[in-house]
């Protein structure tokens, strides 16, 4: 399937992207950081964020190459299986990845920030809320999140390094429009092109098409963990938000602003559900149900014909035993439910703030944090 034009306002009208750069681009096979290709992505990526390819975007980088950097610095030539030296090199390595980014992101005037993720961190829904709070203020404050795996703790991510997983969990967990993912081939092919001179190559499918999954391989050099098939699978949990996944070739001039004003670089693997209707289905499933909130019949009204946030001011009465991060209901004050969502806060904290202006929460609870009780993104109106 080639590129239509339809295709490429995926990217051209993207206003949050997410882009992924694995290990064997990052450390140009294991030889070290590669200083001009970082450089270059940074050029590129401070100029999708300025607006200078067509409109301003947000932009969060998911890099690799902590393991790889590492052992360069420790002096390994080869991945040692013993997982806590591996461990051991990727702390060490991520020195370097941070300190890399943040030079070259300064040098285009942009500040930068360094997380630290775990798949679990993103399992749990407190850490899933707190994760997604931070990294939007990151973006809400012009900083551009850098993004690795939390290395130190983890034990089967390590083993399988895959990141491609991590860039698609990122992308769903702030909404991202699109997941770049930046490896060491132009994309996907009908076999490892390493292997297969006659591969063909694959312009564009639809993410989840289980046909992809049977053309992917594994990695294909030494540096490189996950191959085609994370990607392919990344693509199909990028997709579950909404997010289309373009995997394209790291080194292609340019590659960040072409595929910004819309050039069909790349494989592009299409997201077939739109962002909001996914993130409702997101919510749907996580059906059970710890909570309630009763509102008044302003906040109601705010709710079900402005399509706003719900403030803790317009709350009355909170039921049940709820955390941050649960699934709770929202009821008008005749008992009628409105809407379902995320709670930003316990049932505990909630009781506190019931019916109080956020300008409170801090003598309340000791601590400030969001304004609102369930946030719009996180709200889901229950049919009438
Ligand atoms: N169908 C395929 N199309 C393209 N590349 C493939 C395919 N199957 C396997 N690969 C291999 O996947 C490699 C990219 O994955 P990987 O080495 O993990 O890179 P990265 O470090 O960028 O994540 C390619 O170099 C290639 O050899
Ligand atoms: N956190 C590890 C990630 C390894 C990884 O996923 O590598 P890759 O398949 O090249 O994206 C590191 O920084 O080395």
């Amino acid at each position: 399937m080639n590129h239509s034009p339809h295709d490429s306002n995926i990217l051209r009208e993207a206003r949050r992207i997410v882009i992924k750069v694995g290990s064997s681009l990052v450390t140009d096979e294991g030889r070290g950081l590669d200083e001009h290709a970082i450089e270059e992505w940074c050029r590129q990526l401070a100029a999708l964020v300025s607006g200078a390819v067509g409109h301003a975007r947000e932009v969060v980088m998911v890099s690799s190459g902590a393991v790889a950097e590492g052992m360069k610095r420790l002096g390994w030539s080869t991945r040692p299986s013993e997982i806590h030296e591996l461990q051991a090199a990727a702390a060490v390595g991520q020195m370097g990845l941070a300190q890399m980014y943040e030079t070259k992101l300064r040098q285009t005037g942009l500040r930068s920030a360094q997380v630290l993720l775990t798949h679990a961190d993103l399992a749990d829904r407190e850490r899933y809320l707190n994760a997604r709070s931070t990294i939007l203020t990151l973006l809400r404050l012009g900083v551009v999140p850098v993004i690795n795996e939390n290395d130190t703790v983890v034990n089967d991510e390590i083993k399988f390094g895959d990141n491609d997983t991590l860039g698609a969990l990122v992308a769903n967990l702030i909404e991202a429009d699109v997941l770049v993912i930046l490896t060491d081939q132009k994309g996907l092919y009908t076999a490892d092109p390493r292997k297969h001179a006659d591969a063909r190559f694959v312009h564009a499918a639809q993410a989840g098409d289980p046909a992809l999954e049977a053309m992917a391989g594994g990695a294909g050099s030494s540096i490189g963990r996950g191959g085609m098939i994370t990607k392919i699978l990344a693509a199909k949990r990028a997709a579950g938000s909404g997010a289309s996944t373009v995997v394209a070739w790291g080194r292609e001039p340019d590659v960040l602003l072409r595929l910004g004003s819309g050039e069909p670089i790349g494989t592009l693997l299409i997201a077939q559900t739109a962002k909001n209707q996914a993130r409702k289905q997101w919510i749907a499933d996580h059906l059970q149900l710890r909570g309630a909130v009763v509102v008044d019949a302003g906040a109601a009204a705010k709710l079900r014909e402005e399509g706003k946030s719900l403030l803790p001011i317009g709350m009355t009465m909170v039921e049940g035993v709820f955390s941050r991060g649960d699934v709770i209901a929202v009821r008008d004050p005749d008992g009628q439910e409105i809407a379902r969502g995320l709670a930003n806060y316990s049932s505990t904290e909630a009781r506190l703030i019931c019916r109080r202006p956020s300008s409170e929460f801090e003598s309340v609870l000791g601590y400030a944090a969001e304004p609102e009780m369930v946030h719009r993104d996180n709200l889901v109106l229950s049919r009438a």
